[in-house]
């Protein structure tokens, strides 16, 4: 049962309370927690709750209790709510942080979270000044690897453990790449995955990071963040390319309608289960599926959760074309390699061209997709299918 509630913890913890943090290792950090110095205002209470969020790395779950803890014992006082049920280990963990600052005053409390943060701050500034000669791109990234080669910007998903399941930071690191991408002087940029898939598309743990305000503000933050994130899709300037290396779900298939080509292994697999998981369609895709291949061919894939093989999605126009995955990368990159050669500017001015009559539609449509998303995520029917997934995935 440990282990479940270790892993349980892990989920939560990993983009908890205070995300999106970013995972560092802090085997000796001291935290100083005695409230022995000035005392901080309400800015800078504010200020540390911003800082956390820049943070680089992620301080552990044990640092997260703490600053969560010291955030309700700051905003709220002592901890007198009831104590949730043994197999609610997510929030008997909260409960057990919180309650154990006992009668700690709120000033001191919010003076030591001021001191906690400050300390994870310096602490990752350290840690990635230490590193001379270390490759840049690497350090800035977490769950992307981002290489830039005879005028080729690829973004890489590497969380091949988790199938490249995108995780709220993942979001804003993919947001960070693209938008680099967009200003660096690569000709085009090409997407892919690293390992066996491609992307499985959202990251359900994402949904049990709660913020202080309740799921109602877990699905407003999530609102926007999938709007910046699928308009920075539809901005991207140049040309856009997925190497779809492995099967692709959800959010990771429905944003392919906005790339400009996509070239497939006969090894990819495209799903969009959204009704299976109480949801609606994102990406676009609830406007690009039925123009790429027709309104009945999207309802198989957007509302029935059809799963289509490379060949099905390249002859109905979602893949550009398929490769056998033998030779896959090696023929992609020769011709993406050739593709890069032809005139940098021609091709912008082409894509705007294309596309210019489309993106006031786009963006209409990402805005409309995420506003109904909102709801969904709020529903009976999206909950259960969640937390079905993630109490397979703890084996309880
Ligand atoms: C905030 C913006 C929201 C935008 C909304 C987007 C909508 C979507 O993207 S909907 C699609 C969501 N994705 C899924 O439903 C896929 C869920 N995953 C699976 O069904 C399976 O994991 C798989 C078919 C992708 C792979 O199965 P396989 O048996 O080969 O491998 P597993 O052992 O299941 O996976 C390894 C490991 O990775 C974890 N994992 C995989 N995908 C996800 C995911 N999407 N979210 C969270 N975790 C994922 C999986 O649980 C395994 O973890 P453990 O080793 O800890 O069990």
């Amino acid at each position: 049962m440990a282990g479940v509630a270790g892993r349980l913890a892990r989920n939560w913890c990993r983009s908890a309370v205070l995300s999106p943090l970013q995972v560092f290792s802090f085997p000796s950090l001291q935290l100083h927690l005695s409230g022995t110095a000035m005392r901080a205002s309400q800015d800078d209470f504010e200020n540390a709750m911003n800082q956390v969020k820049l943070l680089k790395k992620d301080p552990g779950n044990e640092v997260k209790l703490k600053l969560y803890a010291l955030y309700k014992q700051a905003t709220e006082g002592p901890c007198n709510m009831p104590k949730p049920g043994v197999f609610d280990f997510i929030n008997k963990a909260k409960w057990d942080a919180w309650n154990a600052l006992g009668s700690l005053p709120k000033e001191t409390a919010r003076q030591n979270y001021v001191d906690l943060v400050s300390s994870l701050s310096s602490s990752s500034e350290s840690s990635s000044q230490g590193k001379p000669g270390a490759d840049r791109e690497q350090q800035e990234y977490e769950n992307l690897v981002v290489t830039s080669e005879d005028g080729i910007t690829k973004i890489m998903f590497n969380r091949p453990t988790r199938k490249n399941a995108i995780s709220t930071q993942m979001y804003q690191e993919i947001m960070l790449a693209l938008k680099a991408a967009s200003k660096d002087d690569s000709t085009i940029t090409v997407v892919t995955g690293n390992g066996d898939y491609y992307s499985s598309g959202n990251d359900l743990a994402n949904f049990t990071d709660i913020p202080p305000g309740g799921v109602e503000e877990k699905a407003k933050q999530s609102a926007i963040m999938l709007r910046d994130f699928v308009d920075t899709f539809i901005d991207f300037p140049k040309p856009l390319i997925a190497v779809v290396n492995g099967p692709a779900v959800g959010i990771s298939v429905t944003t392919l309608g906005l790339f400009d080509a996509v070239y497939a292994s006969d090894k990819a697999t495209f799903h969009t289960p959204f009704s299976h998981l109480g949801l609606s369609p994102e990406g676009c895709a609830s406007y690009t599926f039925p123009k790429i291949m027709g309104p009945a061919k999207a309802t198989e894939m957007l509302i029935f959760g059809k799963k289509l093989t490379a060949r099905e999605a390249c002859a109905q126009g979602l893949v550009t074309e398929v490769f056998p995955d033998s030779t896959f990368q090696k023929e992609v990159w020769t011709r993406l390699k050739a593709y890069s050669k032809l005139p940098q500017n021609s091709m912008r001015i082409s894509k705007q061209v294309i596309r210019k009559i489309e993106k006031e539609k786009l963006h209409a449509v990402n805005a409309e997709e995420c506003s109904v998303l909102q709801k969904r995520w709020l529903s009976d029917e999206c909950m259960n299918a969640t937390m079905n997934f993630l109490s397979k995935r703890s084996k309880l």
